[in-house]
């Protein structure tokens, strides 16, 4: 079943479409993350939706009713925000207990719901504690707790996790991921992080200048994505010209494979680094590698070919078989990682 539907939803800030005709569903107990550079209009879009930006056209619509009108208090949204604005002068309890008070809720059963919570999010027992005692992460606990305890249709986060260091960000989005998953809530998260993003998201969603330039699981976005924003976004840039007939195309890199079905004509290619293989320098494609940039489980290696006009290549590489700066080697491209994209619209 849909709980979130956007239909047509257009913001403007004087001359500029911060959304623009904005489509989208999401599903009960369905994840989504909306992904895209900064100023694509990702906060506007969780402000539409909450209510606190109300759309010059289109309409919001959740579980099956029109938000027009309805006030942000009463939407049964559940907002977290980036900063994430815990009540300094009121303990972890009283945060967390804040939307419940609002909502009337007897002290008793608010108690209850709180110490449930809290157990929750791995903070068991922290009713008393004053909030500046903790830490980020513990910080960022309490104020999803908080975020949680009116239990919302639907949850909002808008960069949960901005201010925390990394190794703590991506332990905590495998935590999310297991908890909402448990709780079956539906949440519609924005980060600029696509790290976070795909790992929290049963579907991504990616914008550019107020539109939605792709959707889909984070594998479909990862394996194919649809256009050449879309591709270097998620910092793929083997980008390349192409004539594409048949299902194959001409490029300076040589013949590469195009799936069966292919549009016929000019293009443009993309090579996934993880397709591009190194052999011998006598075999495929002759080039030099120019850098080598170790990132962990991979080596990027930057290869220049011969022809000088040709973009330079990223071949991603394990790390034994990782040849040095300076060194020749051929170049085949596997045909599973060649990804041709749409026109720009
Ligand atoms: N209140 C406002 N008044 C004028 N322009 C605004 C306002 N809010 C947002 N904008 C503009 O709308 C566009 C989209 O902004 P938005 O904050 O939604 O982007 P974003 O994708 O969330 O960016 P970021 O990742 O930097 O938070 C930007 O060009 C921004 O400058």
């Amino acid at each position: 079943m849909t709980l979130l539907r956007l239909d047509e939803v257009t913001v403007r800030f004087g001359r500029r479409d911060a959304l623009d005709a904005v489509d989208l569903e999401v599903a009960e107990h369905e994840t989504v993350s909306v992904l895209g550079p900064s100023g694509s209009g990702k906060s506007t879009m969780l402000r539409v939706v909450a209510g606190l930006q109300r759309p010059d056209t289109g309409r919001v619509w959740l579980a099956g009713r029109d938000q027009g009108g309805v006030p942000t208090h009463r939407r049964g949204v559940g907002l977290m925000f980036q900063d994430h604005q815990l009540f300094p002068q009121r303990d972890v309890g009283g945060n967390v207990a804040f939307g419940l008070r609002m909502r009337k809720m007897g002290r008793a059963e608010a108690d209850r719901r709180v110490a449930e919570l809290l157990e929750l999010v791995g903070l068991p027992g922290a009713q008393r504690r004053p909030v500046d005692s903790l830490s980020g992460g513990e910080q960022q606990r309490v104020a999803l707790a908080r975020a949680l305890a009116p239990r919302p249709k639907l949850l909002m986060l808008d960069e949960p996790l901005g201010q925390l260091d990394r190794g703590l960000r991506e332990r905590l989005v495998v935590e999310l991921r297991e908890l909402f998953g448990r709780l079956g809530t539906t949440v519609l998260a924005v980060t600029h992080d696509q790290g976070e993003a795909f790992a929290l998201a049963d579907r991504v969603v990616v914008m550019e200048n107020g539109r939605i330039a792709q959707t889909g699981t984070p594998l479909e976005v990862w394996q194919r994505p649809a256009t050449e924003f879309v591709a270097r976004f998620l910092g793929f840039d083997n980008v390349v010209e192409a004539i594409v007939h048949g299902e194959v195309a001409d490029t300076v890199w040589g013949k590469l494979p195009v799936p069966p079905g292919s549009r016929p004509g000019p293009g443009r290619l993309l090579v996934r680094p993880a397709g591009v293989r190194l052999t011998d320098p006598e075999e495929g494609l002759a080039c030099t590698v120019v850098a080598r940039t170790f990132r962990g489980d991979h080596v990027a290696l930057i290869l220049r070919l011969p022809d000088p006009a040709a973009p330079r290549l990223e071949a991603s590489c394990a790390l034994r078989d990782a040849p040095e700066a300076g060194a020749r080697a051929g170049v085949v491209i596997d045909p599973a990682d060649v990804v041709l994209l749409d026109p720009e619209p």
